[in-house]
């Protein structure tokens, strides 16, 4: 029964026989207390290693305020007792030895990057609150039996490359990815390797090859997020079980037209790139609003014109469109439309598409029944209201379970607003997940 698995797991969890389990069951989840004012102080912390000012958080790649935030987080890890390691490419790691060596590891974890003008609580909740989770493990006298383990991935946010999850696809493996970042470079024609070497790690295009993580070296991955929507937060619910993430492609577009004086040239004579490109970014709203599901979505987020004078014709054009949909067929669907169309305004406007690349189109991917049932035996435990949903945003559990059951926990956030500066999460909805990650931590690690 039901009971039976409470008395089970709370046996083992403490270590001792549940005859007086009541003082037992009720201290252990009892003396699960949160340092929330604590946490809530070091996001503030962190928040403030930004190259934007307050309240908005900026924290790109290898910047100098990244290289700040990654030692700020090794040194939590540390007073938190965990074992501290890097790799090559800046993946950080907080190790809590298990009782039982050599078994694989139960991890969690997420990132600190953080794209222009965004907010404090994306990634960080994930990072800072992991470590919390631990603290709130060690504090209610718990033992592992599986080893424990936080990572920072590097990079989730595909802001100076163009790369999403770079870290966590890493240790997925893809050689594409590392032939990518072989001739890779930032807008300001500063290489992968040269930044990464500037933030000190010093890598060469084979180390990233042995990033990928052997088969089995976890045993389970669960990653803690705000929502960054806003369903939990109108249904006023306190915990996201993720059931699903849903599947991002990414696409670079380059149009270029012979440009000209805005005033001289007339309009007949025109190849306007800018045009083109403006046409093209109404296609993709078209075709995802075609596509019969509100699961389908469309965004370009970044649309540039060359010389980006008023009176100059835009003779080149530069786009870059993120396209999402729990139906991966459903989503290359609409990319395959999308990638006519800019064929066809190419035709119909006499310019060159001079560039259409796919830079990622990664498969959904689904949460792991056993992790699943973890989180939801947490939840319950902590009787905290929670929901069944899918991830809407991409995570680097996307690419986490490619390698491990994977699962994921969410919190509500304020409107749902995320990538934003007015992106917040309550102290008291932090806590909460902090909780129910500790717990869910502390089944997986004794299954
Ligand atoms: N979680 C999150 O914000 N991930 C982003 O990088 C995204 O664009 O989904
Ligand atoms: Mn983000
Ligand atoms: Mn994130």
């Amino acid at each position: 029964t039901n009971e039976d698995a409470t008395r089970k797991t709370m046996e083992e969890f403490s270590g001792y026989p549940t005859d007086s389990h009541h003082s037992i069951l009720s201290f252990s989840l009892d003396s699960f207390s949160v340092e929330s004012e604590k946490l809530q102080g070091q996001i503030e912390e962190l928040s403030t290693l930004s190259d934007s000012p307050a309240p908005s958080v900026t924290r790109i790649l290898y910047s100098e305020k990244d290289v700040l935030a990654r030692r700020f987080i090794k040194g939590i890890m540390k007073q938190a007792g965990l074992l501290v390691r890097e790799d090559a490419v800046g993946n950080i790691y907080g190790r809590w030895d298990g009782s039982e060596q050599g078994l694989p590891v139960v991890a969690t974890g997420s990132h600190i990057d953080a794209i222009p003008f965004s907010g404090k609580y994306d990634g960080v909740v994930g990072v800072l609150g992991a470590i919390e989770a631990i603290n709130v493990l060690r504090r209610s006298g718990f033992q592992p039996r599986r080893p424990l383990e936080v990572i920072m991935f590097t990079s989730e946010e595909p802001t100076r490359f163009g790369i999403s999850c770079l870290g966590s696809r890493l240790l997925a493996g893809s050689e594409t990815l590392v032939n990518t970042l072989k001739k890779a470079a930032d807008a300001q024609n500063v290489s992968f390797f040269d930044a990464a070497k500037s933030a000190g790690y010093n890598l060469s295009p084979d180390d990233l090859s042995n990033l990928v993580l052997e088969e089995g070296n976890y045993s389970a991955f669960v990653e803690l997020h705000i929502e960054q929507g806003p369903l939990l937060e109108e249904e006023g619910l306190s915990i996201g079980i993720v059931t699903a993430i849903a599947a991002p492609a990414s696409i670079k577009v380059e149009f270029e037209g012979n440009g000209g004086h805005a005033g001289a040239v007339l309009m007949p004579k025109r190849n306007d790139a800018g045009l083109a490109a403006a046409e093209l970014a109404l296609a993709v709203e078209r075709y995802v609003l075609e596509s019969g599901s509100i699961d389908t979505v469309g965004t370009v987020g970044i649309l540039e014109l060359h010389p980006g004078a008023i009176n100059s014709i835009p003779s080149k054009s530069h786009i870059e469109i993120d396209v999402r949909d729990i139906d991966e067929k459903r989503r290359n669907s609409v990319i395959e439309k999308v990638h006519e169309s800019a064929i066809n305004i190419s035709q119909t406007r006499g310019v060159k598409l001079s560039e259409f690349n796919i830079i990622n189109q990664d498969p959904p991917a689904a949460s792991d029944k056993s992790v699943i049932d973890a989180m939801e035996f947490a939840t319950k435990q902590l009787n905290l209201s929670h929901k069944f949903m899918i991830s809407r945003a991409y995570h680097d559990s996307l690419f986490m379970a490619r390698k491990s059951p994977m699962g994921m926990i969410f919190i509500p956030c304020y409107k749902g607003y995320s990538h934003k500066p007015e992106e917040y999460a309550s102290t008291e909805d932090i806590s909460n997940g902090v909780k129910v990650l500790a717990l869910t931590l502390a089944k997986l690690s004794l299954e």
